[in-house]
């Protein structure tokens, strides 16, 4: 049997899963923790992934691949090393710096679609090149380039240096500087936020080899793991993902590049040479772990709260913006519990309002990608907290439509073992690798959703 791996580095946790090459069959596993924070030593990364790994879980692999979350500056000097802590997609230091660089392309917001599909927030790695220009000048006159982080991962794999990182696409197209319509970095970007330039990843082709491991397996581009999630679940047009981990993110494949000038809709590239339109929430996955935390119990109880609290939990509504937020654009805001009266002061009401406000903030993603053109036929859940019998009960009636739910699995990792496999393979395609998953549905709750959307409008000025 050919055997295949898939890295998960995401911002939690690094995930690695070994596979069959031919049908996707995961035969073992292992994952360590990351850090807390939105800025952590990619060294961290690298730690995780060797105790991941440890004990031969690589044993017999031929092709590795890597996901990773995406849009972390990574600067590295002359020597390819790291100059300072990789700044995260959820870091909102930059968000000043954002939008400046919105005012200062000619053309505005709808100037930054036009160039590179997405307009500037926080979390777009070229806000963060600003920043560390604007306030660290000492640290960005040592950098020479930048990368991702799956980017550092992969070249941290190579046997060998070679002509330098790469990158793939998928990833390139949350930097801010590469344009997915025409396939080409935007160096004037990177000067225009930088002041100078940088030396950039080589964007390799999506089945590519780029390299070789120590022991001899050959490496796959990798990609940005909402890329990667898409390849494992073998995303077709149609299908939406509804992902819930750190972040919450709704997207789906599109043939054509995306650009909304609104900002709401990022529009990615995917790692195989479609286009991958994406609306990301800083707020998901920790909402319910934050809920658990407050009520004292653990998230198994805080499902059962929730399922015995009426639908609109009493008329209490949480916007959930615990880590300020970036869909809608408000970095500076915080979490607002609203409608809190004696009668619905308890904790099932409590729990049932964080489940609610988490997936309202994502069906305002769905509506989002909807209205981009992206045909909505199916909906896919998955991501850490899809694991919640609450989530899986709710999720159906606050998005309005019936919701797959694939089996439990890392769909991040299993897409970079699918890229490993095709990469392996040489084929024009990925390997057909099966997917089973079950539907669940509930009556739509409109009413809940207006209710939440009436709350989050009257309190914008507390939010900004
Ligand atoms: N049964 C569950 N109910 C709710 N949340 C869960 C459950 N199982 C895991 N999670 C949450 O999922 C998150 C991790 O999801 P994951 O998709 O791996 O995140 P990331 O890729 O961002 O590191 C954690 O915040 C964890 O608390
Ligand atoms: O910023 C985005 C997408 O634009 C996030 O989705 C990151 O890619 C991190 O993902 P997770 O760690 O939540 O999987």
């Amino acid at each position: 049997m050919t055997l295949v791996a898939g890295v998960d580095t995401s911002t939690q946790s690094t995930k690695v899963i070994v596979c069959d090459a031919d049908t996707g069959a995961v035969l073992r596993e292992g994952r360590a923790a990351h850090p807390d924070g939105t800025e952590v030593a990619p060294e961290h990364w690298w730690r995780a992934f060797q105790e991941a790994t440890a004990g031969g879980l690589l044993d017999g692999v031929a092709a590795i691949g890597v996901g990773g979350q995406q849009h972390g500056m990574v600067l590295l000097d002359e020597a390819g090393n790291v100059v300072r802590d990789a700044l995260l997609w959820n870091d909102t230091r930059s968000a000043g710096a954002a939008d400046d660089l919105v005012g200062e392309l000619p053309g505005g917001a709808a100037g930054w679609a036009e160039a590179v599909g997405l307009v500037p927030v926080a979390s777009f790695t070229v806000t963060k090149l600003r920043w560390v220009a604007r306030h660290e000048p000492e640290v960005a006159a040592r950098a020479a380039s930048v990368v991702l982080p799956h980017d550092w991962i992969t070249h941290r794999l190579r046997a060998d240096a070679g002509d330098g990182p790469t990158t793939d696409r998928g990833d390139a197209s949350g930097t801010g500087y590469w344009s997915p319509a025409t396939g080409q970095y935007r160096p004037d970007l990177v000067r225009l936020a930088f002041g100078r330039d940088l030396a950039l990843p080589r964007v390799a082709g999506p089945a590519e080899v780029v390299g070789e491991t120590a022991g001899g397996a050959l490496l796959a581009p990798g990609t940005g793991d909402n890329m990667a999630a898409a390849l494992g679940l073998g995303l077709r047009p149609g299908d939406v993902v509804v992902s819930l981990g750190t972040s919450g993110t709704v997207f789906g494949v599109s043939a054509a590049p995306v650009a909304d000038a609104s900002g709401t809709v990022a529009g990615f590239a995917d790692a195989t040479g479609r286009h991958l339109p994406l609306v990301c929430t800083l707020n998901a996955a920790r909402v319910l772990t934050a809920a658990a935390d407050l009520l004292g119990v653990p998230l198994s109880r805080l499902d059962e709260l929730a399922l015995t609290a009426e639908p609109g939990a009493g008329g209490l509504t949480l916007l959930p913006y615990l880590d300020g937020e970036r869909t809608p654009n408000l970095p500076a805001a915080r979490g607002l519990l609203n409608g809190l009266t004696r009668a619905n002061a308890g904790p099932a009401n409590l729990a049932r309002a964080a489940y609610e406000g988490m997936l309202c903030g994502l069906a305002d993603g769905l509506d989002a990608v909807r209205a981009a053109g992206v045909p909505v036929e199916r909906v896919l859940l998955i991501g850490g907290a899809a694991a919640s019998a609450a989530v899986r009960a709710i999720a159906p009636a606050l998005l309005g439509m019936p919701v797959t739910v694939p089996d439990p699995g890392e769909y991040v990792a299993l897409g970079a073992a699918r890229q490993a496999a095709w990469a392996l393979r040489g084929t024009d395609e990925a390997p057909a690798w099966p997917l089973a998953g079950a539907e669940v549905t509930a009556a739509p709750a409109e009413g809940i959703r207006k209710v939440y959307s009436e709350v989050r409008d009257r309190a914008q000025a507390l939010l900004r």
